[in-house]
């Protein structure tokens, strides 16, 4: 079966926008990727590599890149992977085409509390939008690792299109037409990694671990629920997937910044002069002011945004969540 999704472009050149880049290139088919970065765009064009965000993985000459926007003009779809805190400035410049936008990046908005479709329908009212996350290490997609994600927009027949044009042996993404559920899986896994390398880097033993990530899964569904996704959304790859692959991996930025914080150094210093994003540490705060404001327990998320804020200590925080009143489970 012919596609209407053949031509595709990539804005944002870090790990996971050069990782699906690489995918779609893989078998020889043009892709266009736009970074924000010179040396990026250079080192892509002439030694198909990008030294500064996925340096080992070697690139398919079918990809190229550019640092102009008005490049990824006329394609059929987008892929947009840029970190939630800078999208909606790279949305203004792009070139205003009717193709799909696919949303990769897993955050929320500080100030306006909006995901990254929020962000597009106020840039581009009349485009389709459609979400892609998942377990997905960009290293691993980019060695041709079997992986598997949700694809999810409004439109059914929409997500079942992008879905078999992204598809490869070894990507299988799974349709769905829960938007919301699969933006509130990604961005509150990345809170939960965080917390979860904070008791690894503390040393609070496994069983600490565990009882994070249950009772972490147990505040995303909460979250989800109230905004309107789907709990098999929240329990299946863009939620608790995502969840148990960056919860229980030092290859994850933000397990690995919550490390670091659980070893005693501080949120400023594991931030200072670092390239790469760990989405967890803007959405924390953002994510914890949303539940507060609808009234929404997430004690973690909220633990989280204190010890990236650098205004509590570890011990002041696993003190303050394991004194909170006993309660029944699924309550
Ligand atoms: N790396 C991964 O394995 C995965 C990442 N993601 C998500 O994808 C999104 C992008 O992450 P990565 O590609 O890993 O990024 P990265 O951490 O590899 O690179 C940082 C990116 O931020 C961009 N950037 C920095 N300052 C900017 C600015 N002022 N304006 C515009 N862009 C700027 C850089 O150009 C670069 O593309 C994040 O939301 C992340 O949570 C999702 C799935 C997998
Ligand atoms: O989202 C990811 C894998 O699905 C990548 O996680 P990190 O951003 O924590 O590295």
């Amino acid at each position: 079966m012919t596609s209407d999704f053949v031509r595709f472009g990539v804005v944002g050149g870090g790990a996971w926008g050069t990782a699906l880049a690489q995918l779609l290139a893989a078998d020889g088919a043009p892709v266009r990727l736009w970074a924000r970065e010179e040396e990026v765009v250079l080192a892509i064009n002439t030694q198909h590599r990008n030294p500064l965000f996925l340096p080992d993985a070697p690139l398919a000459p079918s990809l190229t890149a550019s640092s102009d926007l008005a490049d990824l003009a006329g394609l059929d779809a987008l892929l947009v992977v840029v970190p939630v805190p800078y999208l909606r400035a790279v949305l203004e410049g792009l070139p205003s085409d009717n193709s799909p936008l696919i949303f990769c990046s897993k955050g929320m908005e500080a100030e306006s509390f909006a995901f990254p479709v929020d962000i597009a329908r106020d840039a581009f009212p009349a485009r389709p939008r459609a979400v892609l996350s998942g377990p997905t290490f960009a290293h691993e997609v980019a060695a041709g690792l079997p992986t598997a994600i949700t694809l999810a927009a409004d439109d059914l027949a929409l997500a079942e299109a992008l879905a078999r044009a992204l598809a490869r042996p070894h990507f299988r993404p799974y349709a769905s037409t829960d938007v919301i559920g699969a933006e509130i899986g990604g961005a509150v896994k990345n809170i939960l990694a965080i917390a979860c390398g904070i008791v690894d880097g503390a040393r609070l033993g496994l069983n600490a671990r565990a009882a994070l990530i249950s009772r972490g899964f147990a505040e995303m569904t909460r979250f989800g629920l109230a905004r309107g996704a789907q709990a098999e959304t929240l329990a299946g790859l863009a939620g608790l997937g995502d969840l148990v692959l960056t919860c229980t991996s030092s290859n994850s930025r933000n397990f690995a910044l919550g490390q670091g914080l659980g070893r005693g150094q501080s949120a400023a210093e594991l931030m200072a002069d670092r390239r790469t994003v760990a989405e967890g540490a803007f959405s924390a705060p953002v994510v914890a002011a949303a539940a507060r404001a609808e009234g929404i327990d997430m004690p973690i998320t909220d633990a989280v945004a204190h010890l990236v804020a650098g205004d509590a200590s570890v011990a002041d925080a696993v003190q303050a969540l394991l004194s909170r009143p006993l309660r029944r489970e699924g309550a």
